[in-house]
């Protein structure tokens, strides 16, 4: 595969690494101080687009994407608010996109419990739950796109939940948080990769599912393996309709 890096900081360079030991090709790299490049004429030299760059530049590098016909997977978080638009311009331009706001085997397999944890506490109401996430103080978006992930698997399947609140610790917090609420509760400490927890407490215990990153390789190695699924396909897509946990 001939691959274009959109965003070549801490993962762009990782992504870089797997996709030559895997045999792929990096035909373009895009930086903030190289957007330039972000061209048509670029973009048509690739068979797919990695785009891990920052929550403000994704959806203009998905778009570019789309108009150079190029299959894209994103990274980025922090741009999911926009998430239905993009995928109906997705599909009516014919393109093709995979999202994912964690590529680890580990944190897929996690999402995959988290829903399976929910749906069972359902019977157990003495029991409230609440995420927790930390990361490297460099990280431009709160919640996670990870946290967001587990808070919406846990609403889907536990009776009474119906939304997340997010606070980013350290930072003004006033909320009252409501029993159809999970909190997501943010930490930034420096060099942390990503560790994510859900914690159900009751007065007498707590239950915690915990995963913690010791690097970003697994989500770099993620990230290679999906663009390779996404060959030959077409449309709309996310990181679990590769793993298609049953
Ligand atoms: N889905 C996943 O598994 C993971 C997602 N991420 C997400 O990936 C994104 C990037 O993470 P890092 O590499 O740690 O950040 P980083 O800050 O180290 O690198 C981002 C790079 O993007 C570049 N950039 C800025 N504007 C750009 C634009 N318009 N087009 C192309 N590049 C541009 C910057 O110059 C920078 O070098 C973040 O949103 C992060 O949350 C990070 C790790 C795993
Ligand atoms: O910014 C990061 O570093 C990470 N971002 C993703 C997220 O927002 O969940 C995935 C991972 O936790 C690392």
């Amino acid at each position: 595969m001939k691959v274009a890096l959109l965003g070549y900081g801490k993962m762009g360079q990782i992504i870089e690494r797997f996709a030559l030991e895997r045999g792929h090709e990096v035909v373009l790299k895009i930086n903030a101080d190289n957007l330039d490049d972000l061209n048509k004429s670029n973009l048509s030299k690739a068979d797919v687009a990695i785009d891990f760059s920052a929550p403000d530049a994704a959806i203009s590098n998905i778009y570019a994407c789309f108009e150079a016909n190029l299959p894209i997977v994103v990274g980025t978080t922090g741009w999911y608010g926009q998430l239905q638009e993009v995928k109906n311009e997705c599909l009516s331009s014919n393109n093709t996109l995979l999202y994912g706001s964690n590529f680890s085997i580990g944190v897929n397999i996690f999402f995959h419990v988290n829903k399976v944890l929910a749906k069972l506490m359902s019977n157990f109401p003495a029991y409230d739950v609440q995420v927790e996430e930390i990361h490297h103080t460099q990280k431009l978006d709160s919640p996670s796109g990870t946290a967001m992930t587990i808070a919406e698997g846990i609403i889907e399947e536990l009776d009474g939940k119906t939304e997340w609140v997010n606070e980013l610790v350290g930072s003004p917090f006033e909320d009252v948080i409501k029993k159809e609420q999970v909190l997501i509760e943010s930490h930034r400490i420096e060099n942390v990769p990503g560790t994510h927890t859900v914690v159900y407490s009751s007065e007498v215990d707590d239950i915690e599912l915990k995963h913690t990153a010791h690097s970003r390789a697994g989500f770099a190695l993620g990230a290679i393996v999906a663009a390779e699924w996404l060959q030959n396909k077409q449309g709309f897509y996310n990181i679990a309709d590769i793993f298609n946990f049953k």
